[in-house]
């Protein structure tokens, strides 16, 4: 393996991610590497690390079938090191990165993720991103009970939520009045019953007024973040479901701690997410001194 990386640091409404370069397809992008990479202390830091690589040189063919109608994969990893089907803001910073990089010139292009072909236009200073099609977990329940789930928070009682699946999968707990969002301690991962075999991101939700909600979300392999743009996607579909309104083309403001997200809800299970993507920092890395660990 190369003994030096290159990467550059980015983020989208704060949900930040260390992209690397691995424009041959040489690079072994494992999980204790990518924790390493994103560790805050020890490494660059970031919620996510990204492989940018070509689709060809995918490992997964489910992946490589992409390559006729995208060139990049984004070749996802959580902070832990655990892979991820998808991630919403990641693919608005790989675009940019893309673009910065002439890897991609087009105002519209197509990536590959393991959650399949991607749709991203530039959308003003940012970028919006086609994320369908999404759907519910457990359809039936959740059409006669409005939930299919329960989330353990604090030392309160379950709170009812609903199981989303955006290409990765979601919680959406809707956050009574009487409990404020600031107040919701997620310092640790709520529990969730039943609980998901793959593990799940948990959003917290609270209205603020029509298309418009607050959101709190903890990520799988990671913890909290300061926003997830599969997590708002969730979070307004969520709450469409639970107006009895889904499918409307309505569009959804996202508040999150690192900013706000746009999300439009599409026919026959569409959904497009827009916002902004920076990219702030490029620098090498040094694998050696990485992952060297100290002595006590
Ligand atoms: N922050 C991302 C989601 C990243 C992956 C997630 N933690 C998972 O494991 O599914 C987003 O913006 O969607």
């Amino acid at each position: 393996m190369a003994e030096r990386l290159t990467f550059t640091k980015g983020h989208g409404t704060e949900n930040d991610f260390v992209l690397v370069p691995d424009l041959d397809g040489a690079l072994d992008l494992t999980a204790p590497l990518a924790a390493a990479i994103a560790d805050r202390r020890a490494g660059v830091g970031g919620d996510g690390v990204i492989r940018v690589v070509p689709t060809e040189a995918a490992s997964d063919q489910a992946v490589r079938d992409q390559a006729p109608h995208a060139r990049w994969f984004m070749d996802y990893r959580n902070a832990d090191g655990s892979l991820s089907e998808m991630c919403g803001n990641g693919t608005r910073v790989f675009a940019a990165f893309l673009r910065r990089e002439g890897l991609e010139s087009a105002d519209e292009f197509a990536i590959a993720t393991r959650a399949g072909v991607k749709h991203v236009r530039v959308d003003g200073d940012g970028f919006a991103v086609g994320l369908g099609p999404w759907r519910l977990g457990d359809p039936a329940t959740a059409q006669r009970d409005g939930f299919d789930a329960l989330v353990h928070l604090d030392d309160l009682e379950p709170f009812s939520a609903l199981t989303v699946d955006v290409g990765n999968p979601h919680t959406v707990v809707a956050l009574p009045e009487a409990v404020a969002l600031d107040a919701v301690d997620l310092t640790t991962a709520p529990a969730v019953r039943p609980e998901p075999v793959h593990g799940t991101n948990v959003e917290i939700v609270r209205p603020l007024g029509p298309g418009h909600v607050s959101m709190r979300v903890f990520e799988r392999g990671v913890g909290e973040t300061r926003s997830c743009g599969t997590g708002a996607c969730a979070a307004a579909i969520a709450t469409s479901f639970w107006a009895g309104s889904l499918d409307t083309g309505s569009t959804w403001l996202v508040d999150v701690p690192g900013g706000r997200l746009t999300v439009r809800l599409l026919p026959d299970h569409g959904v497009e997410l827009a916002g902004p993507a920076a990219l702030v920092a490029d620098g090498v890395i040094d694998i050696a001194q990485l992952t060297r660990r100290a002595q006590p």
